[in-house]
């Protein structure tokens, strides 16, 4: 946890320093303020208060002085988390900005949200709020041993002997405690998975007539779940019970040592009993380590998270970036896969001229919406190169080759604004000529004139007010307003019903001058395209028009042919995907 923490506040080890002085001057000061109750408590327990006095007033000073010092080290420390919050936000801020698009997959965005805004207010609550306990449960009791070994060297030693015994007792307790909290947590996490699974299913449940709870699943996972939080009661229990003992043995010894003291001289019973009242507040704070321990293992799993998170490898930037000399496109022997012994592209050549439309056209999981994320550099190619104007996309800065693309990808996003909001976001300072060509080209203003608001209409986060289809059409909109020279779009498989898809058809055959790439499912777009590309296995088997590949007669022929025999009499647009046939992997 030590050196997680030290790479996850690099560059703040001043600060941290000048913390744990300021609890370490708290501590002592704490411990001071018991050492000199002693004084105090035998003057009085011998019943000579003129010479109390003296001692009462140094107690009142040194527990004023621990009063300020324990003010200071509290807004030291908030001061410090606060910072610390602020300046993580922005570490992983700058982090994230250079780390490959690719990365940020359905799952990691998941956790991501958790890691971020927990694993920070844990990791910086870890410096704000555990640093004081830690650093006190530890000194107070040593100044106190200090003390009692100067005034009483056996009773002294005897509890300094104590001291290792009970940090023993602590290590084991918190161990069993821990074994039996984490695989509670794993049982816990299981039965959520289950209830969650239960809510997902309502609709095959339903559909399979199963209105009720009939099977029982969400029964069995609630009772799973109390029969967990019992075990985790009766799995913790021995580990709390051993601290216990093991505190109380410490103190009977503790006594044993006094009473024998006491017998052998009545006189220094007032000290003695001075002294074991001091030894149980050296015992205290130990006890509270246990208690601790728990809250320190829970952050120790945030700052992990978020040392992984700053530790996964940027996209390398080049210092000065290359220009593109021109807006074609090109892939040389690309080699390419999500995981390591999984190809996805093997070999994958294909030259898009400046200014044409590329269709790319193949069976499910051929790899085509990979070539798109390819050319945007989501990943960096195993083998081979992708070029844009002839500059390889890792000789370009990410700046230089997002203003190049506009990217619209089959699962759009769209941000709780209103429509026109999530169409300026491609360039917030668009003239209004321009924004209303867009509009029209992608056909937005038929959705605007069926909505309340027409444009000004907000469509809810994720734009759940909206068809994927019509998602799609927004989303060409926004990347149209962008006025990019390049526009790659992945167009949606089934979310497009006829109208959409020959609404976007058409805004792509509007968009002469720029380079397209479309990977087309629908046949009115494919036949479009100045060049097919048929990928198939993860390289392209076929290219060319689409009169020179019907001529060619080959693996494109047979596809159109299925697809326009797939096509039903009254469809606009026929699917052509369905046609194509799933070879999933290629
Ligand atoms: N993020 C990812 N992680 C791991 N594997 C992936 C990922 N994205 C795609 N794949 C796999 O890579 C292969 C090619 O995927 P790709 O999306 O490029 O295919 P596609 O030809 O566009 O298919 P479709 O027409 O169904 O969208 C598939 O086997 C797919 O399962």
């Amino acid at each position: 946890m030590i050196a997680a923490a030290r790479r996850v506040f690099a560059g703040h080890e001043r600060g941290l320093l000048v913390q744990l002085l300021a609890v370490f001057a708290f501590a002592v000061l704490q411990g001071l303020t018991f050492v000199l109750a002693i004084p105090v408590l035998r003057r009085l327990l011998d019943g000579d208060t003129e010479a109390m006095w003296p001692w009462a007033g140094a107690l009142a000073a040194v527990a004023a002085a621990t009063l300020a010092a324990f003010y200071v080290q509290s807004m030291v420390s908030f001061r410090l988390g606060i910072r610390l919050i602020s300046v993580l936000h922005h570490r992983i801020g700058d982090h994230l900005a250079r780390l490959p698009i690719g990365w940020f997959d359905a799952a990691r965005v998941g956790t991501l949200s958790q890691d971020v805004s927990q694993g920070v207010k844990d990791s910086a609550g870890t410096v704000a709020h555990l640093v004081q306990p830690i650093v006190t449960a530890v000194v107070t009791p040593l100044t106190v041993a200090v003390a009692i070994t100067v005034l009483n060297p056996v009773l002294g030693a005897v509890t300094l002997a104590l001291a290792p015994l009970l940090y023993l007792g602590y290590r084991v307790s918190v161990g069993w405690i821990a074994r039996s909290d984490e695989a509670a947590d794993e049982a816990a996490a299981r039965q959520t998975d289950r209830v969650v699974e239960f809510a997902e299913a309502q609709g095959v449940l339903r559909s399979a007539g199963r209105v009720r709870n009939e099977n029982g699943l969400l029964d069995r996972a609630l009772a799973e779940h109390h029969r967990t939080a019992a075990r985790r009661l009766r799995g913790g229990a021995p580990g709390r019970a051993l601290f216990a003992a093991v505190t109380v043995a410490a103190l009977a010894v503790l006594l044993a040592v006094g009473a024998v003291q006491v017998t052998a001289d009545a006189g220094r019973g007032a000290e003695v009993i001075v002294l074991l009242v001091l030894a149980v507040r050296f015992l205290e704070p130990i006890s509270s380590l246990a208690q601790i321990g728990a809250t320190v293992r829970h952050h120790a799993g945030a700052l992990r998270r978020l040392e992984e998170l700053l530790a996964t490898p940027p996209l390398p930037e080049p210092e000065t970036g290359a220009e593109p000399a021109h807006t074609g496109i090109r892939l040389r022997g690309v080699e390419f896969g999500y995981r390591p012994g999984e190809p996805v592209l093997r070999g994958m050549d294909l030259t898009v001229p400046p200014g044409t439309m590329t269709a790319i056209v193949g069976p499910s999981g051929a790899g085509k919406s990979t070539v798109i994320r390819l050319i945007a550099r989501f990943y960096d190619v195993d083998a081979g190169s992708v070029s844009v104007g002839d500059a390889d996309v890792r000789d370009l800065t990410t700046p230089t080759l997002m203003d190049r693309l506009a990217l619209v990808f089959q699962d759009v996003y769209l941000f709780d604004g209103t429509l026109a909001d999530n169409i300026r976001a491609g360039r917030p300072d668009v003239p209004d000529a321009e924004f209303a060509a867009a509009v029209a080209a992608a056909q937005v203003d038929s959705i605007a004139d069926r909505l309340p608001d027409g444009l000004a209409t907000r469509v809810g986060e994720g734009g759940h007010a909206l068809s994927g289809g019509e998602r799609q059409r927004v989303a060409l909109a926004r990347a149209l307003v962008k006025d990019a020279p390049i526009l790659l779009l992945d167009e949606a498989t089934s979310a497009l019903d006829p109208a959409n898809a020959a609404a976007i058809t058409r805004a792509l055959a509007l968009q002469e001058g720029r380079t397209r790439i479309v990977v087309a499912h629908q046949l009115e777009t494919i036949a479009h395209a100045d060049q097919i590309a048929f990928v198939d296995g993860g390289r392209v088997v076929e290219s060319g028009t689409h009169d020179e590949l019907l001529a060619a007669d080959g693996r494109y022929a047979r596809f159109w042919a299925e697809s326009r025999s797939s096509h039903a009499p009254g469809d606009d647009v026929p699917a052509a995907k369905d046609a194509v046939g799933d070879h999933a992997g290629g």
